[in-house]
């Protein structure tokens, strides 16, 4: 397994670009469903695992894709299948937002039952009680769900019992090309719910309210393919600012916007963090001594979940006790275990955290046991005391484009350890070239290498 290695203690500085958002592609993407003709072409992709499995996804239904640099072109004029592998959709949560899109064309689905982060049990009640409120009928076996519609979706008035993200997009999907208006209420508001509104009534969709409580989606006959380009990543951009806050730095991150970023900015500026916004990102001034603050995460526009084990780390520099409580997902605590790993003082009670502040971390063996996880404690390592080893980090490349690469720009002392079978991999491919490969891999090798033996042919 390969690792990401922090030697902590130096302070971030410089400028860091945002990419594209991971919660808004992956809808997107799975929206490019519904083009019947045309191409659409998304900007602003990001190069993310998560990416590259749900184009995966797509391709099994029929999709014809090209991907060049941070742009997708996509053809969804024929599909030639209602059923996505498996093997594709258990990698990732997301994947399940093909189904509204798909009841929409195909007026049939199959689907194993989604992955994704371990951070509670994820049930999908609310995406399929809206599919049944437009006409579906649905089905369960072998794992795997099976959602039919005789003729086409039919416009409804759903009420959600929990303002789901996922949900509301997969809804907002399904009802674009339905027959007649559906009323979504208690609607997700996220700003991701927002773009893929855009995105779909840029393909001719009429759908209003999205960002409120209340959407409505006024069905139309068909949709075409649109270019557009994806909001930037504010989980990401947060993420970017309390690595400078936990650093002692001053980054400027370039592409986040404050609106989306309000409570994250609300409360780094509690804690006493200078935050300065402008028209192109936001700069991030480190100070201390940090206050203890609470924080709780809510659905948008409260303090994301996304946030809270990034926000946590911050607070074990803070001087006094903060309260963290989780109330979107029930099993979002997994980094306490890693951080106490790290010095940390923090006592978790159900969905509560009681965080001690102001004792120090100290460099430690730490793996990432889902995507926020890492980031924390990456986020962690770089105000540690000594060398963090974060294992687990699949988990952060489902989310975070080139952290390292990123990090390093900004001065830290950061590198990703290769696994001894990405070791062999790289020499394989490199054996025509074999000076390349100790340039490659530099004194940042794994012991393994040792025991590499490169055999290399001459060109
Ligand atoms: C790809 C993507 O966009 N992922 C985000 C999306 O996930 P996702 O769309 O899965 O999150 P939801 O908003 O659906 O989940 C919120 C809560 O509702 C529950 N729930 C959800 C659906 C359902 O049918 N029944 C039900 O009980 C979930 O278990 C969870 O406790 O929003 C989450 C909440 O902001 C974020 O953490 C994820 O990063
Ligand atoms: C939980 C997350 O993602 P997903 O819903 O894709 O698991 C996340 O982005 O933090």
């Amino acid at each position: 397994m390969s690792k990401i290695i922090v030697r902590g203690g130096r302070p971030l500085k410089g400028t860091v670009r945002v990419h594209g958002a991971k919660n808004s592609v992956l809808p997107i993407l799975a929206a490019s469903l519904l083009a019947e003709q045309g191409a659409c072409v998304i900007h602003d992709v990001p190069a993310l695992d998560d990416v590259t499995n749900i184009i995966e996804v797509l391709a099994a239904l029929g999709v014809q894709s090209k991907r060049s640099g941070d742009q997708v072109h996509l053809h969804a004029a024929k599909l030639t299948s209602f059923e996505a592998p498996y093997e594709l959709v258990r990698k990732m949560r997301a994947s399940f937002l093909v189904m509204g899109p798909l009841l929409a064309r195909l007026g049939r689905v199959r689907l194993s039952l989604p992955g994704g982060c371990a951070i509670g049990t994820r049930p999908i009640d609310q995406h399929l009680k809206g599919f049944e409120a437009m006409g579906a009928e649905i089905g369960f076996g072998q794992g795997a769900i099976e959602a039919r519609v005789n003729g086409k979706l039919r416009g409804a008035k759903i009420y959600l019992d929990i303002a789901s993200v996922g949900a509301t997009e997969n809804i907002m999907m399904a009802a674009a090309t339905a027959a007649g208006t559906t009323t979504i209420e208690n609607a997700a508001k996220e700003p991701e719910i927002v773009d893929l509104a855009n995105f779909l009534n840029a393909m001719g969709a009429k759908v209003r309210g999205a960002g409120t409580g209340v959407i409505r989606i006024e069905g139309v006959e068909r949709l075409a393919g649109v270019e557009h380009a994806v909001i930037p990543d504010r989980v990401e951009a947060g993420t970017y600012m309390v690595a400078a806050a936990i650093s002692g730095g001053d980054v400027y991150i370039e592409g986040a916007i404050h609106d989306h970023l309000g409570p994250v900015v609300a409360k780094l500026e509690e804690m006493g963090v200078r935050v300065e916004s402008d028209e192109n990102g936001i700069r991030v001034v480190s100070r201390r001594p940090l206050r203890a603050v609470d924080v709780k995460t809510l659905p948008y526009p409260g303090f994301p979940t996304d946030m809270q084990a990034q926000m946590m780390a911050l607070l074990l520099h803070a001087e006094g006790t903060s309260i963290v409580t989780e109330t979107v997902f029930e099993n979002r605590f997994m980094h306490v275990e890693e951080l106490v790993k790290m010095g940390a003082t923090i006592k978790v009670d159900g969905r509560t955290a009681v965080v001690s502040g102001g004792s120090g971390l100290v460099g430690a063996q730490v793996c990432a046991t889902d995507l926020r996880a890492g980031a924390a404690l990456i986020c962690a390592a770089l105000a540690a005391e000594g060398t963090t080893e974060v294992s687990g980090i699949h988990h952060i490349d489902r989310g975070y484009v080139d952290i390292v690469g990123k990090l390093v720009a900004l001065g830290a002392d950061v590198y990703r350890a290769p696994s001894p079978e990405e070791v062999l991999a790289e020499a394989e491919h490199a054996s025509r070239h074999p000076a390349k490969i100790m340039e490659a891999l530099g004194d940042r090798a794994p012991a393994e290498i040792s025991r590499v033996r490169v055999q290399p042919t001459l060109a």
